[in-house]
């Protein structure tokens, strides 16, 4: 499990994130939702230990995240940033392998795990045509699914994922949803995600987590959420509810 006990952000005198407490369960996919500048990058980036809590604390495996080095943080969650470092001269095939770093001793030679695990994060985001192309040359999707890899890769029960699907085209959004669905079904990972898309959201998750103005404003299943009242006091603006055969729950801003 990890905790998210009474964390708040401030930064530069601006309230980030008002005091908010919640957990992340293994086997869950959330979508983190709300309007630009709510604080959905600032709390998942103080949720991978990129952003220092003003007060309160992040547990994960009942230890405060302060207190582990960040190789071995990286054992335990990876974090995929809205926007994406500079590869520089990195290969796809070489920036998949530093997602095992965390698993790697001090300038020992990748073992066949890793060799292993890197094939298989190739091969789960499709990104094997492009293998051994730089990175700084892919487009700006093929580019997202090689970082999306390199987070695989590390093998981590808890996966921090910030827009992922923002440079994706219509059917790669569907398909890294649906990968990212089959892994929490059945590797059993924890997984946050932060989405625009509500429909999207519905199809693919397990709950919701709302913030509004940096306040935790909602936090519950799709069900619960995929209600008009629950979604305008969310955006402030008018929803329609429409059916439809597979998301159950179609959204439209009216
Ligand atoms: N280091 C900082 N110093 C001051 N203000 C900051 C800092 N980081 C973020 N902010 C501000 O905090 C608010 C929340 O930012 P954040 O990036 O968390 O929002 P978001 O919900 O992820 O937005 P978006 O959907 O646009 O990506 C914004 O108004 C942003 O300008």
């Amino acid at each position: 499990m990890m905790y998210i006990n009474n964390l708040s952000l401030i930064r530069q005198k601006k309230v980030l994130l008002h005091p908010t407490s919640f957990s992340i369960e293994p086997n869950k996919l959330y979508a983190l939702i709300g309007h630009n500048g709510s604080g959905k990058s600032s709390l998942i980036k103080a949720m991978a230990g990129e952003m220092l809590p003003t007060q309160g604390s992040i547990q994960i495996e009942n230890q405060d995240l302060r207190d582990f080095s960040a190789k071995r943080l990286a054992t335990h969650l990876a974090y995929l940033p809205q926007n994406l470092p500079d590869a520089g001269a990195f290969t796809v095939y070489e920036l998949v392998m530093l997602g095992r770093y965390p698993h790697q001793k001090w300038l020992q030679k990748p073992t066949t795990e890793d060799y292993a695990q890197v094939e298989n994060a190739i091969t789960l985001t499709k990104t094997e045509a492009f293998r051994n192309r730089q990175v700084s040359t892919l487009s700006g999707g093929e580019r997202a699914r090689v970082w999306l890899a390199m987070c695989l890769a590390q093998q981590t029960k808890y996966l921090l994922l910030d827009e992922p699907l923002a440079a994706l085209d219509v059917v790669y959004q569907v398909e890294v949803l649906k990968l990212i669905r089959q892994l929490v079904d059945q590797q059993g990972l924890g997984v946050v995600i932060i989405l625009h898309d509500l429909n999207l959201a519905a199809r693919f998750c397990d709950e919701f987590i709302a913030l509004k103005q940096g306040q935790l404003c909602h936090m519950n299943d799709v069900r619960s959420t995929m209600k008009k009242e629950v979604l305008h006091s969310i955006f402030g603006v008018d929803f329609a509810l429409l059916d439809h055969p597979i998301t159950r729950h179609k959204v439209a801003v009216i």
